[in-house]
């Protein structure tokens, strides 16, 4: 992470008068609770793009996605398992393993964060230790076409690292090459086969792509649950073909945290939620409402709700769109008692929960016993901008300690969380950015669906289970935000559409970014906050 103090200046589309902002070193601490259960709020679907990088660009791509409409239950996702396979299921058959290695590289090619390749390994080596001949797949990025640099490659030696043996790579996912490497691959082998987004026919879905990908194995084993929520031929298509079809142990873990943790938790249970806009979260907040005691929001999503209350907002983030639906829920918090929030002057921008928030929240969570995480607190990629996120981290890292089931809800959340070093001591950590919204959301995903049925499985759980049904507490639902100091300078000196923002990998770099509204009004050049 950069310092701060040697950054650039940011630049930005004027939104209001810079003097009031440089003249002030604070702006007054926020915060507004709703005093009692917000009850009977429906689900709605929202996609995001929860992503893995770190680059402030990047996050933008998951801004504007739309709402949908209600959709099933998930909890009813029973699916046959691997651990239900015998030996004689799996000795000398060939199994087709979809996994999620889309891990991130660095321009040398060097695996910059291999955790959903060790999230593959159990059931890879549960089927070579049970005489099976893995054929793994995979995509890696969203290549258009066959391009190298989303080779899966690179991944061939940590992949060999991990499993104690060498992986076999082929140069294409299907094909007469493909077919003599799997005739020759040994009981316990593994093939990891190219890129299967080379083909355009797997996000497609193409029937005659998922058949030639399928006509490769006796069975199907689908473990990427970072990709579930795509019907794409590798993870719904290949289904129609390969019989049984089950899921992997990775997936099963998933679903069990994610749903059964949060349809049956222990509770208190409170979630917390964040990120950058309510348009990527408003799925997981009204759904969340209707399960959970306690749901502290933050990020740059809460200026939406701040605006739709009327309340002065600044040059913050809000979604002009999305504030009859804000005003839709907050109404709901009103009828309930909603202390208003204070307003935040024009010029000024928050960029983070303050101090007074972070202790309202760490007092909110003390007694839970379940905690659900989805979303940073503030712009967390900047170290000024990341004391709430961080706080609320190693909160959540003290909880796990004591026994309650800390649940951390893919993408930048992760990031936060890993980047503070706590990511080992929380109870899940997901290993699906837009999978695990969706979940959380209550939406079903293709890549679960396509699976035989079973009766439910029991999942062996690293840590905490929460299997137990206290009775529910008397615990609030609260909305809480304070947004922190910040200091703030606007600039009219760049042209529309373009802001120059700086990338945190590359230090001290600045690079034109597009669509960086949120960036508007950040001026680090001799900030002493
Ligand atoms: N107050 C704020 N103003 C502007 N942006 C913010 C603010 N607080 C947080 N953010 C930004 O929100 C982004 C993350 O939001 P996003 O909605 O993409 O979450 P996410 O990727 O879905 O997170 P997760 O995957 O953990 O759910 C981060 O880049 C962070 O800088
Ligand atoms: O990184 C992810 O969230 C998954 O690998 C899915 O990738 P996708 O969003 O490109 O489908």
């Amino acid at each position: 992470m950069a310092s701060t103090a040697a950054s650039p200046a940011f630049c930005g589309i004027p939104k209001a008068s810079t003097s009031a902002a440089t003249a002030r070193a604070s702006i007054p601490a926020t915060r507004f609770f709703a005093k009692n259960p917000l009850r009977g709020l429906g689900f709605s679907a929202a996609a995001a793009e929860p992503l893995l990088s770190h680059l402030v660009a990047t996050k933008l791509r998951s801004f504007g996605s739309s709402s949908a409409k209600p959709v099933r239950g998930v909890a009813s996702m029973a699916k046959k398992s691997v651990g239900d396979l015998t030996a004689a299921d799996l000795k000398g058959k060939k199994v087709f393993v979809r996994a999620d290695l889309n891990v991130p590289l660095d321009d040398n090619q060097n695996i910059t964060d291999d955790t959903r390749i060790r999230a593959a390994v159990p059931t890879i080596k549960h089927l070579i230790s049970n005489g099976a001949k893995v054929i793994l797949s995979s995509h890696l990025g969203r290549p258009k076409g066959v391009t190298p640099k989303y080779s899966l490659a690179p991944l061939v030696p940590r992949l060999s690292d991990l499993l104690g043996i060498q992986v076999v790579k082929a140069d294409d996912c299907i094909g007469p090459e493909v077919e003599k490497l799997v005739a020759s691959l040994p009981e316990g082998g593994v093939l990891l086969l190219e890129n299967v987004r080379f083909y355009k026919e797997e996000e497609k879905n193409e029937p005659e792509f998922a058949k030639k990908l399928a006509s490769l194995a006796d069975l199907f084993v689908n473990d990427a649950f970072g990709t579930a929520h795509r019907a794409h031929a590798s993870t719904e298509g290949v289904t129609k073909f390969l019989k049984p079809s089950v899921a992997g142990f990775l997936l099963q873990k998933e679903l069990d945290y994610l749903v059964g943790a949060v349809s049956s938790p222990k509770r208190p249970f409170a979630a917390i939620v964040g990120g950058s806009k309510v348009s990527s979260k408003i799925g997981v907040i009204e759904s969340l409402l209707e399960k959970c005691d306690i749901l502290l929001l933050g990020g740059g999503m809460i200026f939406t709700f701040y605006k739709a209350q009327g309340l002065s907002v600044g040059s913050s983030l809000v979604e002009a769109d999305k504030l009859e639906l804000a005003t839709s829920l907050l109404e709901k918090a009103k009828a309930k008692g909603v202390v208003p929030a204070s307003a935040i002057p024009d010029g000024w921008m928050g960029l983070d929960i303050g101090p007074d928030s972070v202790k309202t929240f760490s007092d909110a969570l003390e007694t839970t016993k379940t905690v659900i995480w989805n979303g940073p607190m503030g712009v967390f990629e900047f170290d000024k901008f990341a004391v709430g996120t961080e706080a609320i981290a190693n909160k959540l890292a003290e909880l796990s300690g004591k026994g309650v089931t800390t649940i951390i809800g893919g993408g930048d959340s992760v990031a936060a969380v890993e980047k503070n070093g706590v990511a080992s001591v929380m109870s899940h950590i997901s290993t699906g950015g837009g999978a695990s919204l969706e979940l959380l959301e209550g939406k079903e995903l293709p890549g679960v669906l396509a699976l035989d049925e079973a009766t439910p499985v029991a999942v062996k759980m690293d840590k905490a289970p929460h299997s137990s049904q206290p009775p529910r507490s008397k615990a609030r639902p609260t909305f809480g935000m304070e947004v922190s100091r910040f200091r703030a300078r606007i600039s009219a000196d760049c042209g529309p559409g373009t802001f120059l923002g700086f990338d945190p990998t590359k230090l001290q770099e600045t690079q034109p970014i597009h669509f960086v509204s949120w960036l508007i009004a950040l001026d680090f050049s001799g900030s002493t906050y």
